[in-house]
């Protein structure tokens, strides 16, 4: 029934202030206020309608996209909406395409490797969307290896100009987002080159085509590198190949904030770490965190609503059947998700802080923490998008056979979603590095150097690797202290085995590559013990509203227990818990499960996604599933006629075996 809301007895089952959480979900009262507001906006403009773009070609699509990110851009111009806004009108138009690339990462990488007067120049011209650009690292042949990257940028003292150059068809630039069709610049990662010397890998502004008529200048072979998983999808963006011939670029070009190349073509390196060269990667990893917890969100507001709508067995008498939300197994499935979706919440919250510390402190030279930030930033981009994929699938799943349809939403965000664990570095690429940092960190304990920040319970390690969990009924394992020491402990063992498996090989690197997968289940030991950490944190500060407080804190214990059962043979060989306390935490988790059953649908509308943003007929706030299925169903071309296209040519001659003879 139109007009009534399906899921009111469920909204008013909640023990907490929904309009509070939104708050709290969003960030601040502020947050909320621009989120609901552009939201809203995107929702009822018809060029950002989306419902159709499934049953586009990819011509129509990638068309589309120039339609709604250019009207974007004019929205952004006429109402002269501030940066907050302008981001939260390009995540809510919910599209891939160039604008993300242009303001995610060539104008960060402009930011971050120009020097001022290159940034004067060029920022300039992208802030006001004169040149369009985007981010060509990736090469046919190496995406993870970035210092394998075979592009090369030689100086040519007698023009004072770079020669950029491909100079094998692995060494085309494959990837990059934007740069198929629609880039007019790119910042191109290619190998230095001056006086027959190879600098590594460096950062250079090219143009790729002309501002006049977007002709390939001469030098440029460059084109879309097709289709990619699913229909609609991530199609929207034209990731792009790239070659270069002899392609010249003044030597002004080559970002010099890092290092320089002067007239003469000596280079100069600061006395800046190197790695600064990644800088861009670091600061888009930070943000896939939090874009992770929104995506989770979303597939968990789908499965939630649903689960409360759909109703299967356990009727009596002819009597109403059990919502499936009720079943203790769909619980067990969803509220985890529901619980880790306001875990990254919070963690890319704490993100964001480290990353904004981290970047004032390189601004005073001060590089103390980059490693740290760079393992941060690394492993929780790389566990957040594979939970995240991982739990976008379940929910479908829990959407049951109507989570497969188009309409669900589901299928169209696990396909835009899913290589988030593959772009800004591949997932098991970043832990090893979380890896690494780890190795050094446990090399160091006893050096005199305390380790600080998020491997300070290192600090701890003669404690960590004696104690023994005092938790001996299942409310223990709602004291923050007991559930952080056996992630801790948990934690600090898996580290220091793979440290001792590795001091018995006499060649490191080998023992590292024997170690590969031990040493990424320690490093994800490590970041599932920032995520409860960061969460429990948040549990500790001041929260307002009626109940909420009392809401997050049984979401805190649903993550960490539901962690803890997924992962206990790393808690039970690690000594970190007995079988006896693990089975408390089940039943603590029981438990915590039937007082998250009143208020998920509550705890879900906290998110504040419009119908729009959802795309959903399963996730629809007012729950009036079933006759919108039959409408979306009505609305598929093959139903445009009763007797399909086709009917004569195959159907009617197969039924009445009427084929015209057959030749061998
Ligand atoms: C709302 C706006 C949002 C915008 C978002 C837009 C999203 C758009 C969607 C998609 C865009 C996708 C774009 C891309 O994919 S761009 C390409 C991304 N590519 C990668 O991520 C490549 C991954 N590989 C690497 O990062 C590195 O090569 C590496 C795996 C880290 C290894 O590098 P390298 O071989 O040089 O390094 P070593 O292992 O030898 O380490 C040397 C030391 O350097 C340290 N290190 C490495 N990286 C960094 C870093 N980034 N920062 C600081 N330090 C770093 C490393 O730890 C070693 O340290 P040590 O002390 O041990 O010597
Ligand atoms: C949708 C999308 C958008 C993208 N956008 C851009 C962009 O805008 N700009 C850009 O420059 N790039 C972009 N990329 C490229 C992306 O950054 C790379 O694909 C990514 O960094 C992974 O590199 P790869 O493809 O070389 O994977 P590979 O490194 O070839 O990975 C293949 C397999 O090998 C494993 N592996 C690799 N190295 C190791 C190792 N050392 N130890 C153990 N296992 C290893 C990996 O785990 C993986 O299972 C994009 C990619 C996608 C999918």
């Amino acid at each position: 029934m139109e007009g009534v809301d399906h899921l009111a007895d469920e909204r008013n089952k909640a023990e907490f202030n929904v309009d509070d959480m939104k708050i709290i979900w969003a960030g601040s009262r502020h947050a909320f206020d621009v989120s609901n507001r552009i939201s809203r906006f995107v929702a009822t403009d018809p060029v950002f309608e989306k419902s159709n773009r499934a049953l586009m070609t990819r011509k129509e699509l990638f068309k589309n996209t120039l339609k709604k990110s250019v009207y974007a851009w004019k929205i952004i111009k006429e109402l002269r909406l501030s940066d907050e806004e302008g981001i939260k009108l390009r995540i809510f138009m919910d599209q891939p395409g160039f604008l993300d690339l242009h303001w995610g990462m060539f104008v960060p990488a402009i930011k971050g490797q120009g020097t001022e007067e290159q940034q004067q120049k060029w920022l300039s011209l992208a802030n006001k969307m004169q040149i369009i650009g985007c981010y060509a690292q990736t090469e046919l042949g190496h995406g993870s290896n970035v210092q394998g990257l075979e592009t090369t940028a030689t100086f040519d003292p007698k023009t004072d100009q770079f020669i950029m150059h491909s100079p094998t068809q692995t060494s085309s630039k494959w990837w990059p987002g934007g740069l198929g069709k629609v880039s007019t610049h790119a910042v191109v990662y290619a190998r230095l080159i001056t006086n027959g010397k190879d600098h590594g890998v460096h950062g250079f502004i090219v143009q790729l085509r002309s501002l006049d008529d977007h002709s390939p200048l001469p030098g440029i072979t460059i084109g879309d590198i097709g289709m990619k998983f699913g229909n609609g999808a991530y199609n929207s963006m034209d990731n792009g190949f790239l070659m270069f011939n002899q392609f010249r670029i003044p030597r002004d070009q080559m970002l010099m904030r890092l290092s320089k190349v002067t007239r003469e073509g000596k280079y100069i390196a600061s006395d800046v770490p190197r790695q600064l060269v990644y800088g861009t990667m670091v600061s888009v990893r930070q943000t896939i965190v939090s874009k992770a917890s929104d995506a989770l969100a979303r597939a968990v507001c789908i499965a939630t609503r649903y689960s409360a709508v759909r109703r299967q067995f356990g009727s009596e008498n002819g009597g109403i059947e059990t919502q499936v939300i009720d079943y203790k197994t769909q619980q067990n499935r969803l509220f985890p998700l529901l619980a880790s979706a306001y875990a990254f919440r919070f963690v890319g919250e704490w993100l964001k802080w480290l990353y904004t510390d981290v970047t004032q402190r390189l601004e005073a030279s001060d590089f103390v923490t980059l490693p740290e930030a760079h393992a941060c930033t690394a492993g929780l981009k790389s566990m957040t998008t594979s939970a995240t994929s991982d739990g976008i699938e379940e929910c479908r799943k829990l959407c049951g056979g109507h989570g497969y349809l188009w309409c669900s939403g589901l299928p169209e965000l696990f396909a835009v979603y899913v290589p988030a664990c593959t772009y800004e570095g591949d997932n098991v690429v970043l832990q090893l590095q979380v890896a690494r940092f780890l190795m050094k960190t446990v090399s160091q304990l006893g050096s005199g150097k305390a380790p600080a920040g998020t491997t300070a319970y290192m600090g701890r390690a003669q404690h960590l690797l004696q104690c023994r969990s005092g938790v001996q009924k299942a409310e223990d394992w709602l004291n923050p202290s007991m559930v952080l020491e056996a992630f801790e402990s948990r934690a600090l063992r898996m580290a220091i085995t793979c440290a001792k498996n590795l001091s018995k090989f006499e060649n490191q690197e080998q023992g590292f590559s024997e170690l590969l997968a031990d040493l990424v289940e320690a490093a994800i030991a490590h970041c599932q013990l920032i995520v409860v950490s960061k969460f429990i944190a948040k549990i500790e500060g001041e929260i307002e509203g009626k109940g909420v407080k009392k809401q997050l804190k049984n979401l805190c214990y649903i993550y960490a227990l539901h962690l803890l059962h997924k992962h206990l043979g790393d808690f039970l060989s690690t000594n970190s818990v007995t079988p006896e306390q693990a089975s408390l935490a089940s039943h603590q988790l029981r438990s915590l499960y039937s007082q998250v059953r009143p208020n998920a649908v509550a705890l879900v509308d906290a998110f504040d996604y419009t119908d729009h943003y959802l795309g959903s007929v399963l996730g629809r706030y007012d729950g009036n599933v079933y006759p919108k299925l039959f409408e979306e169903a009505l609305k598929d071309p093959l139903n445009d006629s009763v007797v399909p296209d086709g009917y004569h040519e195959y159907i009617r001659p197969l039924i009445k075996q009427n084929f015209p003879s057959a030749k061998l």
